[in-house]
């Protein structure tokens, strides 16, 4: 599954910023010459310039690439700014000020809720004691005319604002549905593949515990299906509190698997040894049930180039030989085959 198609954002933002760029770069031409040739108002004129160079600039840097958060922001400054500088210098007739009203959109569309917020409120301040300051603001001069601009502002701003509120949650709870395991919450084998390729960008010092609860199917035999689960979900919490850094998977039944930085094996077998003992001493009260679990653990260390199938592979194999060696207990792939196993860490030491 392409997780691509689950990160809508990036892709919406970056279409929004190629095609924004290009709409504006284009029109910021036209306004460029006809402010320097016929209107007489060569600051705007020459801004206009920059701002139509930098808006084809980013138009084909983001037909290759994906676009950077500082091209969006240096795009809604520039014309939130060419706006502001319209409408100070500029005469009221020309409208130039209703422009402000379609900005709350391409903040929130380019830039999210955040920045959304915090541009639209900026701007229609800025504007507003800009419009006031004005000598004459015929032909704006009712309260109707004032009113009537300021509630279209609010309400375009009210609907990016929503509109961006949705689109946020929607996208998350569809990347939850589709990377968490139901019942525990811990990340599926699609977030482990996706974290190991996109997210963990540094692998140097990574290590793969893959652990699996020792003797599971008697839980679920001697009480019930729904105790087993209530066991799965205390030992997915008792492995999340105990991490600091570092994901938990469930990629199996009852196995788990976690990506854990340490600074060497050592540390990696340290840790894992101390989560099988403090797993072990704890007595889960579920319904009136003392449960007892333990877990078997394979540690195996991330080797440079190292595919994501090998690595769980090598920690995989490790857990077997922790089974094999009666449970409850660690083994590190690097005892199993100390020529192909040992990581950088150990090559150095
Ligand atoms: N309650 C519950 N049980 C599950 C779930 N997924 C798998 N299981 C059970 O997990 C048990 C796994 O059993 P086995 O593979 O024999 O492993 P085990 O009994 O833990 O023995 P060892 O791993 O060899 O120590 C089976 O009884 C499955 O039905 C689940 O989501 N909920």
């Amino acid at each position: 599954m392409d997780i691509g198609a689950l990160r809508g954002t990036q892709a919406l933002r970056n279409n929004v910023l190629k095609w924004m760029s290009f709409c504006l770069g284009v029109l910021a031409t036209i306004f460029a010459f006809y402010n320097l040739l016929y209107n007489d108002f060569a600051v705007l004129g020459i801004l206009e310039v920059f701002f139509a160079v930098f808006c084809f600039h980013t138009y084909f840097y983001t037909r290759q690439h994906y676009g950077h958060l500082w091209q969006s922001l240096t795009l809604c400054v520039f014309l939130s700014l060419l706006v502001v500088i319209g409408t100070h210098f500029g005469d009221i007739k020309n409208l130039l000020f209703i422009w402000t009203c379609a900005l709350p959109i391409l903040y929130y569309l380019l830039l999210g809720k955040r920045y959304g917020l915090f541009f639209s409120f900026g701007i229609a301040i800025i504007q507003g004691i800009t419009l006031l300051s004005k000598e004459t603001l015929v032909p704006l001069n009712s309260v109707n005319s004032l009113l009537n601009l300021s509630f279209v502002y609010i309400s375009i701003w009210a609907v990016s604002h929503s509109f961006e509120n949705s689109r946020a949650e929607y996208g998350k709870r569809l990347e939850n549905l589709a990377l968490l395991d139901p019942l525990t919450g811990a990340g599926n084998r699609l977030a482990m593949t996706h974290y190991f390729e996109v997210e963990l960008t540094h692998k140097n010092g990574l290590f793969m515990l893959m652990l699996d609860l020792d003797y599971f199917k008697k839980i679920n035999d001697q009480y019930g299906h729904e105790v087993g689960d209530r066991v799965l979900i205390e030992v997915t919490s008792f492995f999340r509190q105990r991490l600091n850094k570092g994901y938990v998977f469930r990629i199996g039944g009852e196995e788990f698997a976690i990506f854990l930085p340490a600074s060497d094996p050592q540390s990696a077998f340290e840790f894992a040894d101390m989560l099988r003992e403090q797993l072990a001493t704890i007595d889960y009260q579920i319904d009136e049930h003392t449960i007892n679990v333990t877990i078997s653990i394979g540690v195996a260390c991330y080797m440079p180039k190292q595919t994501l199938k090998n690595f769980i592979k090598r920690a995989d194999d490790a857990l077997y030989q922790a089974k094999q060696q009666g449970r409850n207990r660690v083994v590190t792939a690097y005892e199993l085959n100390i020529s192909q196993l040992f990581c950088d860490t150990d090559k150095a030491s």
